[in-house]
């Protein structure tokens, strides 16, 4: 039995409420093939076109994006609660799911706070991104030949403040969905800790946490079925496993776009880094079981470790 944590990336969510809750029907039937088997599961998600419809939505009640990301925790993860726990009813399987809502430290002097480079909400025209940013002072940029996105900053995890509880959880026997969105960034003052404006990297987040709590394998799941050099070009290679060393000469080379599996092939690097045995695999949701035992996704491990 390992201890698997789950990245859900953003094919999984889809554009709607409507069109998530159907997508997460599917999501959770490879998700529950592993609680089956007897793994323990840890499930985070990304956020980046919800909290962006929130904020928007809200933007008339000056609502702080910390708190968007909040309300990201709360919506996705009812949706993922609620699909998941009939799964595991239909399959017999008589298990908690609770959603955690999930602070992460960050440290107030991140430079990211100058430099906002997350995109999050809808995929625009130029046009649409330039009036946005008439209307709004939003700034934006072109995300990974997909289009023009609004951007924020998105500081680095330092530490997830409810941890413990994850691993009592776990401990308990229930299946813990938390750090949803990155989670949401606080930073500490004195005794306190206040939200702070931007949304974390679910990725990076995820990769602290797993790490954190001790995991076996992070698997963070996307639209491919591996990572891939030369992506999109003629002669593309998918890779079915890289080394730490390897992924670093790849991002080297410009392999892996900031966008888009840049943070995740850094996640792999830090959490194989991280400790004895513990491997990252990215590759598709479809594919999860064959993933783990590695007839699909991209495994990255370290040599040393
Ligand atoms: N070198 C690469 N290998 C594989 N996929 C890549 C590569 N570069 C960019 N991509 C694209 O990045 C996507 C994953 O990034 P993204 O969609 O932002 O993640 P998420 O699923 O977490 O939302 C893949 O679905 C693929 O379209
Ligand atoms: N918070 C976050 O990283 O969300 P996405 O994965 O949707 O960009």
């Amino acid at each position: 039995m390992s201890r698997i944590l789950i990245a859900l990336g953003g094919n999984a969510l889809g554009n709607s409420s409507s069109e998530q809750l159907q997508l997460l029907k599917a999501a959770v039937v490879p998700i529950t093939d592993l609680i089956e088997k007897g793994h323990e599961v840890i499930i985070t998600h990304g956020n980046g076109p919800q909290v962006g419809m929130i904020h928007d939505a809200l933007t008339s009640h000056d609502m702080p994006l910390a708190e968007c990301t909040a309300m990201s925790q709360g919506y996705i993860g009812f949706h993922l609660q609620n699909v998941l726990k009939s799964e595991l009813a239909r399959r017999s399987i008589d298990k908690e799911v609770v959603s955690l809502v999930t602070q992460v430290v960050v440290d107030e002097h991140d430079e990211a706070f100058r430099n906002p480079q997350k995109p999050i909400g809808p995929f625009l025209t130029l046009e649409e991104a330039e009036e946005l940013e008439r209307r709004n002072g939003y700034p934006f940029i072109e995300d990974s030949g997909r289009g023009y996105r609004r951007v924020v900053p998105s500081p680095e995890p330092l530490d997830i403040m409810e941890k413990e509880s994850v691993s009592t959880l776990l401990d308990k026997g229930h299946i813990v969905i938390t750090g949803g969105g990155g989670g949401i960034p606080v930073i500490r003052k004195g005794v306190e800790c206040v939200g702070a404006e931007g949304v974390i990297d679910k990725d990076y987040s995820s990769g602290k946490l797993a790490e954190l709590i001790d995991c076996d394998y992070i698997f963070m799941l996307t639209g491919v079925d591996r990572v891939a050099i030369n992506f999109g070009k003629k002669n593309q290679e998918n890779l079915s496993s890289m080394s730490t060393e390897e992924a670093r000469t790849h991002i080297q080379a410009d392999q892996f776009p900031p966008g888009s599996m840049l943070p995740k092939v850094v996640t792999g690097i830090r959490f194989a880094e991280s400790g004895k045995n513990r491997k990252a695999i990215i590759g598709s949701l479809e594919k999860t079981t064959e993933a783990l035992v590695g007839k699909s996704g991209t495994i990255i491990y370290c040599m040393e470790a």
